[in-house]
């Protein structure tokens, strides 16, 4: 197997507050890693740690085998697509010029290129052409959500970080955005790290679980395993509200 993110010893605290004692975490190449926990069990610190929005407190987190602390963050984050709940879109801009955003930092001079890759993105989260020319506030709620995965994965990013992205839509539209992006894993190969508070959602998406317990990885499973051999009461308790 292929390591692509690791978490060594990696701690964080807010005063005395320890939000993650002492982490130690590999996800391999490709998976699809739903990471679960009660609310302030530390899953967002994780998440960030891994594009360097939140510097640790001691150990290391290594992306691709390269320590973080070392790495340009900007180009970092280049290779990390970042997808939060409501979208995170810029409001000042258009559908297509959101999405085009990054690849037009990166084909600075080839604007066909930019061009391609918003076809090819708008296509694979399904939204309609005629949305390109719209602006944020003039969209539905599932709709910026697409555009926000859209544009997440415009800058072909290695790993894909998502912050409980479709926590602010309806169900119907939920469950359509869960269908696309685990389409969209199986089609692209992209490493994505996916924090809910849906246990459904965890298990229906994730390749691997991680339950997380105030900071500490309680089970680190297939939704299979878990289900079957829960680690621990909170484990359990988790699963049966399923
Ligand atoms: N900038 C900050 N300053 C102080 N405390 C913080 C800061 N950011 C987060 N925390 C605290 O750290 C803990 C973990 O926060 P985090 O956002 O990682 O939890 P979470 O599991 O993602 O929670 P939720 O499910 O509610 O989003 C919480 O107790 C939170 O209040």
């Amino acid at each position: 197997m292929n390591t692509i993110i690791e978490f060594k010893h990696a701690r964080k605290s807010y005063g005395d507050h320890v939000v993650i004692p002492d982490l130690n975490l590999k996800i391999e190449k490709g998976e699809f890693v739903t990471l679960i926990g009660s609310s302030g069990s530390g899953k967002t610190t994780i998440l960030k740690m891994i594009n360097g929005l939140i510097p640790l407190d001691a150990g290391s987190v290594y992306v691709e085998g390269k320590d973080i602390a070392t790495e340009d963050l900007i180009s970092l984050r280049r290779n990390i697509g970042y997808a939060i709940q409501g979208s995170g879109l810029f409001p000042h801009m258009d559908v297509e010029d959101n999405i085009a955003y990054v690849p037009n930092l990166l084909n600075k001079k080839d604007k066909q290129r930019t061009r391609k890759a918003v076809e090819k993105w708008i296509q694979v989260v399904g939204l309609e052409r005629d949305l390109l020319d719209r602006y944020p506030d003039e969209l539905s709620g599932g709709q910026q959500q697409r555009v926000g995965i859209a544009r997440a994965l415009a800058a072909s990013p290695e790993i894909l970080l998502m912050d409980e992205p479709f926590g602010a839509v309806d169900d119907i539209t939920r469950h359509m955005l869960q269908d696309e992006i685990k389409r969209i894993h199986e089609q692209t190969g992209v490493t994505i790290v996916f924090v809910t508070h849906d246990i459904r959602e965890a298990l229906k998406l994730g390749t691997k679980v991680i339950v997380l317990e105030h900071g500490e990885i309680a089970q680190y499973d297939t939704p299979e395993a878990i289900q079957q051999a829960p680690a621990n009461d909170y484990v359990k308790q988790l699963i049966s509200d399923k």
